[in-house]
């Protein structure tokens, strides 16, 4: 494919805003953008636009911008999506029955086959008809299944045994929502998830307005 190694995080982590962007257009009918537009719209210089998609090849025509339509199968492509990564939920607590219940992985192009957890009272209930397993079936279902992702929503202090599982069953990804910083063995690759570093970010800013207004006063 046309993608390079060593693309920097900044770039990765601007590509689901493209893709959202993008899908948006072609909800819209739009089937053409320039890169100015594109980038004055999200936000980006147009260099920064031409700059991130130059990293995969480039997507555009002298002259004609960007196809919608192109610039989407490039980024599904390019993010994995049309490779439809099974994924299975551990800690079926608050948090994963919300992903659980969250009906936007199916249509991005995850799977969610299974759950599991160790509390008695959850095991064999279902969401979204898939029966909650108990972790011992972890490791095998994960082998039997070839399954991609393992969502980690468990508490902080089994985070890692619960990791430890996943990857002696074979899991190639882990989404970490725990504080805990998990080790893991081989190629497995970990994506940590801080919904509060989020929040932290938006303090950030609502602080430095208040700083602003404190000081012209
Ligand atoms: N990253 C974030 O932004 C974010 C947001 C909310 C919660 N969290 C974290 O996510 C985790 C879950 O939070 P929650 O509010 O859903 O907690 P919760 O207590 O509601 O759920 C935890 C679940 O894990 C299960 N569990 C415990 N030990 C287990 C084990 N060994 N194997 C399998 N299942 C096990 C419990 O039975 C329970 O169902 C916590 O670590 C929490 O700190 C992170």
């Amino acid at each position: 494919m046309f993608k390079k190694k060593n693309i920097s995080l900044a770039v990765i982590r601007r590509l689901p805003r493209y893709l959202r962007y993008v899908e948006d257009l072609l909800n819209h009918d739009v089937l053409r953008i320039s890169s100015s537009e594109l980038s004055q719209r999200m936000g980006y210089t147009a260099s920064q636009v031409r700059q991130d998609f130059n990293n995969f090849g480039g997507f555009g025509q002298q002259g004609y911008g960007y196809s919608t339509q192109v610039l989407y199968e490039n980024l599904v492509k390019i993010l994995g999506l049309d490779r439809n990564f099974k994924m299975v939920i551990v800690g079926v607590g608050n948090l994963g029955q919300a992903l659980a219940n969250y009906a936007n992985f199916y249509k991005k192009g995850f799977r969610l086959i299974g759950l599991f957890d160790i509390d008695p009272q959850k095991v064999g209930k279902t969401i979204r008809d898939i029966k909650i397993e108990h972790i011992d079936k972890l490791k095998d279902f994960i082998k039997k299944n070839d399954v991609d992702i393992g969502v980690l929503c468990v508490p902080a202090d089994v985070a890692q045994e619960v990791a430890d599982i996943m990857v002696e069953g074979g899991i190639k990804g882990i989404w970490n929502f725990t504080a805990k910083e998990i080790e893991v063995k081989g190629d497995v690759v970990v994506e940590n998830v801080h919904l509060i570093d989020s929040l932290m970010v938006l303090s950030y800013k609502l602080n430095e307005k208040l700083l602003e207004k404190e000081r012209i006063k």
